[in-house]
């Protein structure tokens, strides 16, 4: 029997428009010899044009308010990090959600950066746990906290900002990671497009909603973070290469973007519907589903007494590809009582969601 993936690490490939995706570098390739063949550079922060194109994307998708001057494009979200960190003072505090995203996490202490890691309530980062930290820089994927799937509501946004204006040298790095997909309330404006004190360094990526392979990832600076990156970082190219980067813009231009991005909603509406009703069917009260009302996943806590192991090494067995939080969980802190799983739909089809559901009840109760 063929493998079945519950994976939150995968996209169907099956469903990109790489024919057209083709003619838009076939466009860029014809139109941009310029850009491509020019000694890059003259575009550490990315090619002008292509900026132009996100910031308008990003304003009306995100109510993200910047000029192109301010965008950064880079290969990847830890690259741009990794920039970013050198616009801080060097001994500045960090802070980042728990259970949050591990590869942040290890590049946080790779740098030797003082870090605290604040654990979640309903509403995303714990307020009352962070002004009792007291960092510098704090880390936050407010659209669908990564991995626990939480929305954060526009009232712990504003307690975010006005913690973030009361004091200098307080940032908030929004990872605007999962933010295309929303499914219930419509979608919540991003901490950058209501910070008005310069506060937020917006962060965000086409891996999800294109191709993680693509390795196109955007940072946004405020004005005075902007004029450090000028002084102190401005002799590293871009990372971002200017093809990809070209192509995207005519993706993006011809509408091809937000006509797969609207016909990729209507399949994760459907797939992820059909995935909760068959799993409360199955499993009735023994699950508990947290984090359902946007992104490519959601978590599921079991009323079960087998381990987390048991349970993975059973969903090997099954070819079932399955993740559980553990790995998220950083410094022991466990967000859930009970073993809970990531329950990814992006590489799932309608016709594979009964028999992988069937694999998961044998995983963890037969
Ligand atoms: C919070 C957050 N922010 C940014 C990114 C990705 O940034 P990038 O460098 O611009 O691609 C991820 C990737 N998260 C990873 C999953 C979590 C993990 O590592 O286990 C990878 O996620 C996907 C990869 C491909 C297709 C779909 C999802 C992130 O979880």
């Amino acid at each position: 029997k063929d493998w079945i993936s519950f994976s939150h690490m995968s996209v169907d490939r099956s469903l990109f428009p790489f024919d057209s995706w083709f003619s838009c570098e076939h466009r860029a390739l014809k139109l941009s010899r310029l850009e491509l063949n020019d000694d890059s550079s003259r575009f550490p922060q990315g090619i002008y044009s292509v900026r132009k194109t996100i910031a308008r994307f990003l304003s009306v998708a995100r109510g993200v308010q910047c000029f192109p001057e301010q965008i950064v494009l880079g290969g990847g979200t830890q690259f741009l990090f990794y920039l970013l960190r050198h616009l801080f003072h060097e001994n500045s505090l960090y802070a980042m959600e728990n259970p949050g995203y591990r590869r942040m996490y290890e590049s946080l202490k790779m740098e030797r950066l003082r870090l605290k890691t604040i654990p979640l309530d309903n509403k995303g980062i714990s307020i009352d746990l962070l002004k009792q930290m007291n960092p510098n820089v704090v880390y936050v994927t407010p659209s669908h906290q990564f991995p626990s799937g939480v929305v954060m509501p526009i009232s712990r946004r504003i307690q975010l900002l006005n913690w973030a204006a009361e004091k200098d040298n307080r940032y908030i790095i929004e990872d605007d990671y999962d933010s295309e997909f929303k499914y219930e309330s419509d979608t919540i404006p991003s901490l950058q497009g209501l910070d008005s004190y310069e506060r937020v360094i917006y962060l965000g990526t086409f891996s999800k909603s294109l191709l993680p392979g693509l390795r196109i990832s955007y940072m946004i600076l405020p004005q005075k973070l902007l004029k450090k990156y000028r002084e102190r970082c401005s002799f590293i190219m871009s990372t971002s290469n200017a093809l990809g980067q070209l192509t995207l813009q005519q993706f993006i231009d011809s509408g091809e973007y937000r006509k797969h991005i609207r016909h990729m909603r209507q399949v994760y509406i459907e797939r992820q519907k059909k995935l909760i009703e068959k799993l409360k069917k199955r499993f009735g009260s023994t699950i508990t589903m947290h984090g359902a009302n946007a992104g490519l996943h959601f978590t599921a806590e079991f009323d079960t007494t087998r381990s987390v192991e048991e349970i993975a090494n059973r969903a090997r067995a099954a070819k079932l590809e399955l993740y559980n939080l553990k790995p998220y969980c950083l410094e022991d802190h466990y967000l859930y009582s009970k073993p809970a799983f990531i329950l990814g739909f992006a590489n799932l089809s309608v016709e594979k969601i009964d028999e992988g559901v069937e694999r998961l009840y044998h995983a963890i109760f037969e």
